[in-house]
């Protein structure tokens, strides 16, 4: 067993390495990487559907799939059968999205599902539909950390947002969370989606009531800007108000006040920003595939989310540090040559053995692999979910992109100003809810992260405890063995 002492000594041996600018000077990206880092439509966008359980999320995205012609008509007709003859005809659209036999059975999402079509003229939208039971927020989590933007889904029926907003002792709507990790996990624009509208018979007054009040958390309580945010009234049931082709199709009694934007309007409008410098490969894996044989007996599926990929590119499987050879890239099933940053891709691999390959693992540049580490500092905002302060030596469970991983509180290095970051209190003995720190942190085994600077998206960390989200934040610095 390690003692105090034996861990005080390997952490003394350990190198801090921070965020810097430099890190990656020798890096010569090719000429498609660079075009792909700086084309002004900047690649597929991820969207992310969250909310609470119920809210619709499921019926919403197999209605987005429709009006985007991701579903034909016959296959939608198989479902409306299916759904009727297992007594589950309410959740006919669900279906499109809640492919596996128990989703079906019990009429809840369990894993993210993930389709993609065609957004416009030039992009593709990838949808990952989350599920919103408060048992598969891990899930949740892992669908938010690939996404550009979230699809926040609020049952607008009377009771419903209430039930799913409400924030009492011993009940916390999934809205609150869900919106939390939506920010955390840095989504550069949230689309509010308040469903059921054919429930309150698209009343405005209740649409007015319920973005007054989400409006109000999600700037002042969760750090989203107004620009960040667009609001949006629908019927998934009804598919009211989905997309422009519908317009017609809008009820009176909605047409009658709202002037605002579709969803599929809204969708197309997301910006992806800027992606600075090109950076070295970086593909966390999503999920191993086993039964696709175009793609051979290893291969993976994920994002990437920086760099790109090419057939024959020679690579290195991290943390296990192996290296691998690209036999093949799929995108949506059909092969392709190159895929740059922003695209979510299924690898075939050779020279590797399949047990390397891991979820949360990372597919990296050969010559700038990521450090793998199990020491690691982040800056975090605790949630007021967090009952019990959070001590040295408290166990949480990390969640950073694909990966989780149980961790140790090792040190409370400063709490700091929620807003400006200013150290307000050094060493402190315990961190309460809804408070900035810095922690120096655990991890049971090595993990592949990056500190904030270097990388946006493989810095975001959630701290989960006793299946709640108590803190969320991003990793500052790295410790190197
Ligand atoms: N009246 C009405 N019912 C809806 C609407 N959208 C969904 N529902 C119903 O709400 C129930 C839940 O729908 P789902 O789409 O499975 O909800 P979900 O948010 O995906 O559920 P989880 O992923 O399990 O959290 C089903 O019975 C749907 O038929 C809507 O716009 N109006």
């Amino acid at each position: 067993m390690e003692t105090t002492e034996t861990l005080v000594k390997e952490f003394a041996a350990k190198t801090r390495v921070g965020g810097d600018a430099t890190a990656f000077a020798g890096y010569e990206a090719s000429s498609a990487e660079r075009a792909a880092y700086t084309s002004p439509e900047g690649g597929d966008v991820h969207v992310v559907i969250l909310g609470h359980v119920d809210a619709g999320k499921s019926t919403l995205s197999g209605r987005l799939m429709y009006a985007l012609k991701a579903v034909d008509d016959r296959a939608m007709h198989k479902n409306v059968r299916d759904s009727k003859a297992s007594g589950k005809s309410s959740f006919a659209w669900a279906w499109v999205m809640d492919c596996r036999p128990e989703e079906r059975e019990r009429g809840v999402t369990i894993d993210v599902s993930m389709k993609r079509c065609v957004l416009d003229g030039h992009r593709q939208l990838v949808v990952l539909d989350a599920p919103g039971h408060k048992d598969f927020v891990p899930n949740a989590i892992s669908g938010a950390s690939q996404a550009d933007a979230g699809v926040l889904v609020i049952d607008g029926a009377m009771g419903g947002f209430e039930n799913g907003f409400a924030a009492t002792p011993g009940h916390t709507g999934q809205t609150r969370e869900h919106a939390r990790l939506a920010r955390a996990l840095g989504l550069h624009s949230l689309i509010v989606v308040i469903n059921k509208m054919d429930c309150v018979e698209y009343g405005e007054e209740r649409f007015r009531f319920v973005v007054d009040a989400l409006q109000n958390f999600l700037i002042d309580d969760v750090g989203f800007s107004q620009e960040q945010l667009t609001f949006v009234p629908v019927s998934g049931i009804e598919g009211t108000n989905i997309s422009p082709d519908d317009a017609a199709a809008l009820p009176d009694a909605l047409a009658s006040w709202y002037r605002g934007p579709t969803l599929v309007d809204a969708l197309r409008a997301v910006k992806i920003p800027s992606r600075g410098a090109p950076k070295p490969l970086r593909m966390p894996i999503a999920d191993i595939i086993t039964e696709v044989r175009s793609l051979g007996g290893a291969a993976c599926g994920g994002k990437i989310e920086a760099g790109s990929l090419m057939k024959g590119q020679k690579l290195l499987v991290m943390p296990a540090n192996v290296s691998a050879t690209v036999k093949c890239v799929e995108v949506d099933g059909i092969a392709v040559d190159f895929a740059p940053i922003g695209t979510s891709v299924d690898v075939g691999l050779s020279d590797v053995d399949s047990r390397h390959l891991e979820v949360g693992s990372v597919l990296c540049h050969a010559s700038h692999p990521i450090t793998p580490t199990d020491e690691i500092e982040v800056r975090v905002l605790t949630t007021d979910m967090l009952r019990v302060p959070l001590l040295k030596g408290s166990r949480v469970v990390l969640h950073s992109h694909m990966l989780a991983c149980d961790a140790t509180i090792e040190e409370l290095v400063a709490q700091v100003d929620t807003v400006t970051g200013d150290v307000v209190k050094a060493s402190p003995r315990c961190i309460t809810r809804e408070q900035s720190a810095i922690l120096r942190i655990r991890t049971s085994r090595n993990i592949c992260v990056e500190p904030v600077e270097i990388s946006p998206t493989l810095s975001r960390v959630t701290l989960r405890m006793n299946g709640k989200t108590m803190a969320l934040g991003v990793v500052t610095a790295i410790w190197r063995s």
